[in-house]
């Protein structure tokens, strides 16, 4: 089964085209994408797809085999694999996700790619969670995790995030009690998690947990959920670039907390996977 690898940021994700085969199902998928006995993935882009609402459809599957509904290095990685197989050059085109249609340009180069993430919304009101209503989306959610007291604000760009302002972050904060958060009762459908440092009114630094992916180099639509939330606190203004360890991500935060996300998709291999790698158990 043939899949095109690509990268953004050390975010990685394997392409596979409907004509190359049908998607695997959650079993599949895992294997898939595991790191020693797959091909290594931080997930799966299944399309172009028939739609009648944008140009082409996507689906986005998490390494685990749960769906996103939307991932913003994802669709820089799918924008750049329709570039090089010749269905878009730099015109702007719409992908539809299950988060919602996305606008995309790539840039003369094809290396910089820039989305229109849609709007960034906070709190309860558009993503299920089981907790006390917040009375203003700028109080952040109290959330004890592992005995430290944490606020935590809750962003939504079609995928959900919780995401956490403190002074220092780490890879290590991320994975211990970013996958605490992950499967926090608060959030029935899971979440995605930041820990964010602000360096200055723009420029931030975040280390990412991703819901079904685990720790992540790079993430597009956490990059736009913590950007937004840095400045619906007032901590830094509507052009802001976003730091991690993969590398760097630009944020404009428009009218309504609209996000537009600039950066890089690199190509890195054609792959067959075999089928004979399917047979081992996880
Ligand atoms: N794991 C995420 C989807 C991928 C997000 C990330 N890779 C990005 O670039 O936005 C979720 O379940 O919502």
């Amino acid at each position: 089964m043939q899949f095109s690898k690509y990268h953004a940021l050390g975010n990685d994700y394997l392409v596979l085209n409907p004509k190359d085969g049908d998607l695997p199902d959650e079993a599949g998928i895992v294997r898939i994408c595991h790191r020693n006995f797959g091909l290594g993935s931080d997930g799966i882009l299944y399309g172009p797809l028939d739609t009648d609402k944008a140009d082409f459809g996507l689906r986005i599957l998490n390494p685990d085999g749960s769906e996103a509904e939307k991932s913003g290095n994802g669709l820089r990685i799918f924008a750049r694999y329709l570039f090089d197989a010749g269905l878009v050059k730099n015109e702007a085109f719409t992908v539809d996700t299950p988060g919602g249609v996305v606008t995309c340009k790539i840039a003369d180069n094809a290396e910089s790619i820039t989305v229109d993430m849609g709007k960034v919304n906070f709190g309860m009101d558009h993503i299920p969670v089981d907790g006390p209503e917040q009375a203003d989306h700028n109080i952040g959610q109290k959330l004890d995790i592992n005995g430290t007291e944490y606020t935590a604000y809750i962003a939504d760009i079609g995928n959900p995030h919780c995401v956490i302002p403190q002074p220092e972050i780490s890879k290590e904060l991320a994975c211990k009690d970013g996958a605490v958060i992950e499967k926090h009762s608060l959030f029935p459908n899971r979440t995605n998690v930041q820990f964010l440092k602000v360096i200055d009114r723009n420029n931030i630094e975040i280390e990412i947990w991703e819901r079904g992916a685990g720790y992540t180099l790079a993430s597009g639509s956490s990059s736009s959920a913590s950007a937004a939330v840095a400045h619906r606190i007032g901590l830094c203004d509507k052009e802001i670039t976003v730091h991690m360890p993969g590398g760097k991500i630009g944020i404009t935060i428009g009218d309504d907390f609209a996000v537009r996300m600039t950066g890089p998709a690199t190509r890195v291999a054609k792959m067959d996977f075999d089928e004979e790698a399917l047979g081992f158990s996880v």
